[in-house]
């Protein structure tokens, strides 16, 4: 956000006080060499009543062997400490949802907060769809921006790839498939979608966590809320029906806009791949059925 000067000011706030703070120093030193000076604080939740957006990042970490689901628990409870307080301030903006399980953590949000749906976004597969794109960009060297892709479903194990929507630039990747045999031999796409599931982790087991890919997905759906770019980013929001869904978080293509999700893009998928996206989206809704009740 500080980088590419998305917004006029920043508050951080952590429980851990002094990290914070240390953020704030390190981050306020790159002003002198951007384009615009983005004003960075410390803060406090009650200072959280007229501001436009609100990222939770606050989490624990998956200790090892543990998978983004394990932390459930545990991230529940450190985000209400942060949803409540905030909503006392008079917070009536826009939530996006980074910490994990994101797609079940931005349920709670939306529920602990009382707010409209459109106005809680969790990250979803938003970095997902990154990461997919740039081995689809690989495979047949091109831009990973002029590849169309979404992971959809869980940000987790059980995200799926909806690959007869898929295209480069236009041209079904089916048919680039078929048109350049000597290019990409035989693709394995079952394999793609696993090392789209395993890049996190295999980017965690080297240095403990990931930031750049997240933080850049996250400034990419706060400049088209803040910028009004009705573009489409595939983030975790409430399912009312569409895709056959209703009352559960999970990432699909979603208009993004001043009012936040605006809108869900419905693809038409082939039957094999909608049963995956249910199969996803069940285990969403297995491990949401144990976070409803705000206590
Ligand atoms: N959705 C996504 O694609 C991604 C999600 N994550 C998730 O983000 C979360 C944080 O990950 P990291 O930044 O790597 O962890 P980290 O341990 O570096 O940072 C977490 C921060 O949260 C703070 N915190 C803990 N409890 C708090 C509370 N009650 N109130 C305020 N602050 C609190 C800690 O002091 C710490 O500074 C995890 O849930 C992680 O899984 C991380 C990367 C990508
Ligand atoms: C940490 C995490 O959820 C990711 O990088 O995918």
């Amino acid at each position: 956000l500080v980088t590419q000067g998305v917004c006029d000011e920043i508050l951080m706030i952590d429980i851990n006080q002094e990290r914070a703070l240390g953020e704030v120093l390190d981050l306020r030193d790159t002003i002198k060499y951007l384009d615009r000076n983005v004003k960075v604080r410390t803060a406090s939740y009650a200072d959280c009543s007229d501001v436009d957006i609100i990222v939770i990042t606050a989490g624990a970490p998956p200790q090892k062997g543990q998978t983004r689901l394990d932390t459930l628990e545990v991230s529940a409870k450190i985000v209400k400490t942060i949803v409540d307080p905030v909503m006392a301030s008079g917070f009536d903006g826009i939530f996006i949802v980074v910490s994990n399980p994101v797609d079940i953590i931005a349920h709670y949000v939306y529920k602990l907060s009382g707010l409209p749906k459109n106005q809680v976004i969790g990250t979803g597969s938003s970095l997902d769809t990154s990461r997919l794109q740039n081995f689809i960009a690989e495979l047949v060297n091109v831009d990973p921006r002029s590849v169309y892709a979404y992971s959809m479903g869980e940000h987790g194990d059980s995200q799926m790839v909806p690959w007869s929507t898929v295209t480069v630039a236009g041209k079904s990747f089916n048919d680039i498939i078929q048109d350049n045999k000597d290019l990409v031999g035989d693709v394995d796409l079952d394999e793609i979608v696993k090392k789209t599931t395993r890049e996190g982790w295999e980017i965690y087991n080297r240095k403990g966590t990931t930031y750049y890919g997240i933080a850049t997905a996250c400034a990419g759906i706060i400049k088209a809320i803040l910028y009004d770019e009705n573009r489409i980013i595939p983030v975790s929001t409430l399912l009312e029906g569409e895709y056959g869904e209703t009352d559960v978080f999970a990432g699909v293509p979603t208009i993004l806009n001043r009012t936040g999700a605006a809108d869900i893009l419905e693809i038409h998928m082939t039957d094999e791949e909608l049963n995956k996206f249910h199969q996803s989206v069940e285990i969403l809704r297995e491990y949401t059925g144990k976070m409803h009740t705000p206590d």
